[in-house]
């Protein structure tokens, strides 16, 4: 699997063809090499050659790469250009702004602007309440990264983080009809960013943090989450654990197995495998029965570390004190959770789990172990991609949960709501639905953001964290 892509997508391969080459000779050449020709379009034509644009699916970079070169080295044809139509999509971004009044004459300019709108700054200025009113603030997030753990692709900054919080961003509006900013921050100082986020605060009704590394993102959060009066919700962490047990509850009802017996190894003791790890604790996982693993190894009590939560994991977890490799502790497990990096988990692994392994590999875009390969070995899989059935996303959890959050105007995020969400998720699928290929929603599912919706709103209520009770609650 290559590291950046696997999975189907366009190329358009802009090519002249000379007279007297057949395209049927071009085509059958694509088709040898395995791509799968989806639209031809005839650009222009002469006498002496034929300009054609020809729309080819490919699985990944590499057959990419040896498609364009049996083209490019055919002497009839003269590849003019490729482009990728994943970046002709991103040419000038996703997302815009649109007006929701019109601005066509003075009369709109006077209302919308000044003097018109100094009446309503004044009125938030004597009750800041009414921004929530007066403002897009009750339905705009903030979607704010600084580019430390983009994807699974590490520190690529914040330009390179744009694409994913621009597409979160299209996520929230599509799932959730919720506005937000994608904020990319080009800090990597944690007093700098919480000072920035604090300061941006008052636009918005909540704020989504994505893509920042551990262990920053935990104090990050923590300290936002103390300083500001709106939800502040880490989405790699809680996003990904509310949907990761939505998936294993569902995954559970298939194997015959319960939370308190299972035993658990996780890849990835980062945002995500933390945050994993704490609501599998809270739905009655036991900590003995855990085992974490980092790039240095299982981690254990005996050793000491630099980052101070793999301390904390270590005093938590593992007291058997196991010790090497992710091979040398899979013995025996009933789930792996792969929250890490491509290709860490081998099939010799799965042989040596528990019966029915359960394996969720959710590094993205290329997970600890492709599907092709477990799926002999494994009764339930998952992966964090689209490509593959079940795939365990936080995007099933993040626009339902600010959604509720929202609506009820909460103060924060709370565990009960988390657990909320993920029982929503798990239940979206019934009984007679459930199967090993099917233990999570379609992200396209239409139940899911509202049924999440409503069991966090129900949860922020009765545990006081919702400031009001929507309608359609009452
Ligand atoms: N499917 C989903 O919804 C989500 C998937 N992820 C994926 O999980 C992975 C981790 O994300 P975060 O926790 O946000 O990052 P992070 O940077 O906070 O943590 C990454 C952790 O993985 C460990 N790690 C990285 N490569 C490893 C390797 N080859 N072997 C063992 N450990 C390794 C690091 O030591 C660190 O403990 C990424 O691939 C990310 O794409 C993250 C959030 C959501
Ligand atoms: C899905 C997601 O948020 C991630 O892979 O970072
Ligand atoms: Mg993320």
């Amino acid at each position: 699997m290559s590291n950046v892509t696997k999975g189907s997508y366009s190329i358009i391969l802009r090519m002249e063809i000379s007279q007297g080459i057949s395209f049927f000779e071009i085509a059958s050449k694509i088709n040898e090499t395995g791509g799968d020709i989806i639209a031809v379009d005839m650009i222009s034509a002469s006498k002496d050659s034929n300009v054609r644009d020809v729309t080819v699916n490919v699985f990944d970079e590499t057959h990419q790469e040896r498609l364009v070169k049996c083209i490019a080295d055919d002497p009839g044809v003269r590849l003019v250009n490729v482009s990728d139509q994943t970046f002709l999509l991103h040419l000038g971004g996703k997302i815009e702004t649109k007006l929701k009044v019109p601005v066509k004459n003075r009369d709109d300019l006077s209302r919308v602007y000044t003097p018109g709108v100094a009446r309503v700054c004044m009125a938030i200025h004597e009750d800041p309440s009414k921004a929530y009113s007066l403002t897009i603030k009750r339905n705009t997030v903030a979607v704010i990264s600084d580019g430390t753990a983009v994807l699974g692709l590490g520190n690529i900054g914040p330009y390179g983080a744009m694409p994913v919080m621009e597409g979160k961003a299209m996520l929230f509006k599509e799932m959730a009809d919720l506005d937000s900013f994608p904020i990319c921050l080009d800090t990597t100082d944690t007093e700098e960013i919480i000072r920035i986020i604090k300061a941006i605060a008052p636009a918005f009704g909540g704020i989504n943090l994505e893509d920042i590394a551990s262990p920053r993102c935990f104090e990050i959060e923590e300290r936002l989450k103390k300083e500001l009066d709106i939800p502040v919700f880490h989405d790699d962490q809680h996003g990904t654990a509310v949907v990761m047990l939505a998936g294993l509850i569902n995954a559970l009802k298939i194997v015959g197995k319960r939370m308190e017996d299972l035993r658990i190894v996780f890849s990835g003791i980062g945002a995500a495998g933390v945050a994993c790890t704490k609501i599998l604790l809270s739905a009655g996982v036991q900590s003995k029965n855990i085992v974490g693993v980092t790039r240095a190894g299982a981690i254990n009590r005996n050793e000491t570390y630099e980052n101070p939560i793999y301390n904390w994991y270590a005093e938590l977890t593992n007291p058997e004190i196991k010790t090497g490799t992710l091979s040398d502790v899979i013995h025996g497990a009933d789930v792996f959770i792969g929250l890490s990096g491509p290709g860490v988990l081998k099939v010799e692994d799965l042989k040596n789990m528990a019966k029915d392994p359960i394996v969720f590999a959710m590094a993205n875009p290329t997970p600890e172990i492709s599907p092709e390969e477990a799926a002999p070995y494994v009764k339930v899989m998952a992966t964090g991609r689209s490509d593959y059935p079940n795939q365990i996303n936080n995007v099933l959890c993040f626009p339902g949960i600010f959604r509720g959050a929202l609506d009820c105007r909460a103060t924060m995020i709370n565990e009960e709501m988390k657990i909320a969400a993920a029982n929503a998720i798990a239940s979206i699928i019934g009984e007679d639905e459930l199967n090993e290929q099917y233990i999570i929603p379609s992200v396209f599912n239409s139940k899911v953001v509202e049924s999440v919706r409503h069991h966090v709103i129900q949860a922020a209520i009765d545990t006081g964290a919702a400031r009001r009770i929507p309608r359609d609650t009452q």
